[in-house]
């Protein structure tokens, strides 16, 4: 076992440094015509490049090689422009002379680096060009792609022709040959690979491959979740977790509509305004996320009401105990993919849906609350934020086994509905007095209506019925931090 601190002199042009890693970090001088570029351009850098040395921390270090004319290449992805802004590529290339020592070291360095996590991973790539406002292939060309192959990582790319073509990709795929399927889009791709892959007859080994979220699209729910509210646009910063990350378990929630339709949400289960927002504003694409505050404002104010009926399987209703829950959920330990579970048939093939589908009568014994009103909103989720500013269930956790059940009543009224339209912005709003709040284990919702928008995860669902069942820990996400960024607010982490 090498001991820390692991040394190693080199050249930076004709300047003489030390390499300095000790475990946590790798520091190095930098000679001062590397600090006036560093600082050329660039608001202010922080203690690491003013100061006349760079640090970057063990996670931040994408690689380390030995070039053919025997440099040593560090590449490490790291804020360079401050804390909150994206973290942007960065290769310092060293003259070394003894190379059996630097080979040494870096094999060193590398091993703590890449410590339970493959080194080189190999992605299906899919990036969908007309995802959020069509930007997609410009950030996998001019960002993605360089960091990933920064990190040695090798993919197969895919441009995504027509709907469906993500869910199509990951039906067929040989899930064997790739460490992950990364999208370069927005949730509704990712909404059709968890459905390619849980629709396979090897779904058992298929939902085991971990996906990847490059943001690309208009809400990026899944990457603001994963980066939080900060980092969750920032391309570089995402696929630092991809390259670093480990298998977080996620749960899925099983829709069923009418006698035989079943598919997987992985995100928000919509009716009422929040549906009519996500799935009316498409004509408001060009632009971008504020398409989303936009109408939300519009629909607030119009004060419109949905009749349903709706039924659930409590877990807990009281927003203090969810907040208590929460803050106890992220002092635990985080908790890595499972390789089993037991929610398989016998034949290992079907994830069973333990309280029926939504043509089932609802069985007493589970403990369903049914009631039949008007409602401005009932919106399940799984993820903390739908988008930028919009943490709307902030309690919700990857992989509790519950789905975060929002309702704002009928009786909204406007002021209560712009104070309610701020607090989603940080997640205070499941505190005010109109709105309730509820972990559930499942519930179906019945429009009382003709017509109107039933959302899943962002697609267009047919108006009628639906029940949705939560199931733990069904895909995995690749994430440093094993958990979602802080969402609610409280607590100490
Ligand atoms: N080449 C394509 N042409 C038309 N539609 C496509 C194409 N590729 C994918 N799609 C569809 O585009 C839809 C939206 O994609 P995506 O989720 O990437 O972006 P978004 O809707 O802008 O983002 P978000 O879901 O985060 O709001 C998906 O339902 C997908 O089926």
């Amino acid at each position: 076992m090498a001991s820390f601190p692991l040394l190693l002199s080199a050249h930076l042009g004709d300047f003489q440094v030390q390499l300095a890693y000790n475990g946590q970090v790798l520091q190095f001088d930098l000679p001062e015509v590397e600090v006036s570029k560093q600082q050329a351009g660039c608001l202010p850098c922080g203690p690491t490049a003013s100061s006349g040395f760079r640090v970057f921390k063990t996670v931040e270090i994408l690689n380390i090689s030995i070039s053919q004319e025997h440099s040593l290449v560090i590449a490490a992805c790291a804020p360079k422009h401050g804390v909150d802004k994206e973290s942007v590529l960065e290769i310092f290339t060293f003259n070394v002379k003894d190379l059996a020592l630097t080979s040494q070291w870096r094999t060193d360095v590398l091993n703590h680096v890449y410590k339970g996590i493959k080194k080189g991973r190999h992605f299906k790539i899919l990036v969908n060009p007309f995802g959020g406002q069509g930007h997609a292939k410009r950030i996998w060309e001019h960002t993605a792609e360089p960091l990933f192959k920064a990190a040695g990582c090798t993919y197969d790319l895919t441009y995504t022709t027509h709907r469906y073509h993500a869910k199509e990709i990951a039906r067929d795929l040989d899930i064997r040959a790739y460490d992950a399927i990364v999208s370069v889009s927005g949730d509704g791709v990712i909404h059709e690979v968890i459905n390619g892959l849980m629709e396979r007859p090897d779904a058992i080994i298929a939902h085991k491959l971990p996906l990847g979220a490059v943001p690309g699209g208009s809400g990026n729910a899944l990457s603001f979740s994963l980066l939080g509210e900060k980092h969750g646009a920032h391309v570089a910063n995402a696929v630092l977790n991809i390259v670093k990350g480990k298998a977080m378990p996620v749960d899925l929630c099983s829709v069923t509509q009418g006698d035989s339709s079943r598919f997987f949400s992985f995100e928000l289960q919509s009716f009422g305004l929040i549906a009519d927002v996500d799935l009316g504003s498409e004509h408001l694409r060009w632009m971008g996320e504020a398409r989303f505050t936009f109408s939300a404002v519009g629909k607030l104010l119009s004060q419109a009401t949905y009749p349903c009926e709706l039924a659930y399987i409590p877990a807990e209703n009281n927003i203090k105990k969810i907040q208590e829950q929460y803050n106890e959920y992220r002092n635990q330990p985080v908790i890595w993919a499972d390789q089993t579970h037991d929610e398989l048939d016998q034949d290992h093939r079907t994830i069973i849906d333990r309280y029926g589908r939504v043509s089932d009568p609802l069985k007493e014994n589970d403990g369903w609350v049914v009631e039949k009103d008007h409602y401005a909103t009932v919106v399940g989720a799984k993820l903390p934020w739908i988008s930028k500013g919009s943490v709307s269930h902030p309690a919700a956790q990857p992989n509790d086994g519950l789905i975060d059940l929002l309702i704002f009543p009928k009786d909204l009224g406007r002021m209560a509905g712009v104070q309610i339209m701020i607090g989603v912005e940080t997640g205070v709003h499941v505190f005010h007095e109109k709105v309730r709040y509820l972990k559930v284990k499942a519930f179906r919702l019945s429009p009382q209506n003709q017509s109107g928008y039933i959302s899943m995860d962002g697609e267009h669902t047919p108006y009628a019925p639906y029940q949705v069942e939560a199931h733990r820990g069904l895909v995995s996400v690749l994430s440093i931090e094993g958990r979602y960024a802080r969402s609610m607010s409280g607590g100490s982490k």
